[in-house]
């Protein structure tokens, strides 16, 4: 396993950042923390790192025991966690210089080349703090990727990007593992953002691991509803509810995941007509994927 994390925990005074977690991420896999924010997601990732110590738990790397003193294993390993960071006065090529420099990097070319990869070939000489925030974040990634790393890993790596540098960072993630062997975790409170990147998903939630396995087994978690339009959302959904519809009300009008109702719509139909509230709408759809999470984190 490239990660190998059993009964992790972190407690900060009366808080338990992260309970008793068990993480095994596998070479050239994309495995995605999700959860909301507070879920412990930083924390898991800063003890992954030796960044902070954990109150009980073990937490291997490329198969060496994350402990003071144990230097030679992060030389293999690339990070961005929380904010870009980057020397401001310094251009984009000097900051990345200086990261190649400090993992004692000798390729000449590995500067210019991560650098092209993360699309900043036109800002090169341009001072770091001149960088919008995309950018900033493009350059911090340079910097975690200029001495190749095994294993990659990333707290949020889309904050701050627009739509279209978060499809960029996607493509660059998927082609990293895919083509590179790169091992990849990252976090991120979206699902939507990681779904279809992801290979497999560990969901958190207040500390502890409440799903983990394949993206494609968590998407398929989303159900099916039945939504309902209606003029009086609160009379429908005292009717339905009495009737024993188990009932939710959102945005888009009342919405009916009971087996019942997804099979005979037109019982509902006929329920809400002898009420005295016809339906003006009536659709099976399939669940969001946000609100599928929401439901598995117990938010929704
Ligand atoms: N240094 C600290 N001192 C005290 N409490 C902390 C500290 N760091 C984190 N916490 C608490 O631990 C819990 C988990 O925080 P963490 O930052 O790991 O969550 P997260 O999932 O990364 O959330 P976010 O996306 O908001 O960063 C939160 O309740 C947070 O307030």
């Amino acid at each position: 396993m490239t990660i190998d994390a059993i009964g992790l925990t972190k407690n900060y005074r009366d808080v338990v950042a992260v309970d008793e977690l068990d993480l095994h991420v596998a070479p050239g896999e994309i495995h995605a923390l999700l959860g909301l924010n507070g879920a412990g997601k930083t924390t898991t990732i800063r003890m992954l790192l030796g960044m902070v110590r954990p109150t009980s738990g073990r937490v291997s790397v490329l198969g060496t025991a994350v402990r003071p003193g144990a230097y030679s294993v992060w030389s293999r390993v690339g990070h961005l966690v929380e904010t870009p960071s980057a020397y401001p006065d310094l251009t984009v090529e000097e900051n990345v210089r200086l990261a190649a420099r400090l993992h004692a990097v000798r390729d000449e070319t590995a500067v210019a080349e991560v650098i092209s990869r993360l699309g900043l070939d036109h800002h090169r000489r341009h001072r770091a703090r001149t960088l919008s925030l995309g950018n900033k974040q493009r350059l911090s990634l340079a910097k975690a990727l200029v001495h190749r790393p095994e294993l990659l890993v990333l707290d949020e790596p889309a904050n701050g990007l627009d739509p279209a540098g978060v499809v960029e960072i996607r493509q660059l993630l998927h082609d990293l593992a895919h083509r590179d062997g790169v091992t990849v975790l990252l976090s991120s409170h979206i699902l939507t953002e990681v779904a279809r990147l992801a290979t497999r998903i560990g969901v958190l939630d207040r500390g502890r691991l409440v799903w983990a396995g394949a993206a494609a087994d968590l998407i398929a978690q989303a159900r099916p509803r039945l939504r309902v339009g209606v003029r009086d959302h609160d009379r429908a959904a005292a009717v339905l509810r009495a009737a024993g519809h188990p009932t939710e009300e959102d945005d888009h009008g009342l919405a009916l995941a009971g087996d019942r109702a997804i099979r005979h719509p037109d019982e509902v139909a006929t329920l809400l007509v002898e009420a005295g509230c016809p339906p003006i709408r009536l659709a099976v759809d399939q669940e969001d994927l946000e609100t599928c999470f929401l439901r598995l984190v117990g938010a929704a």
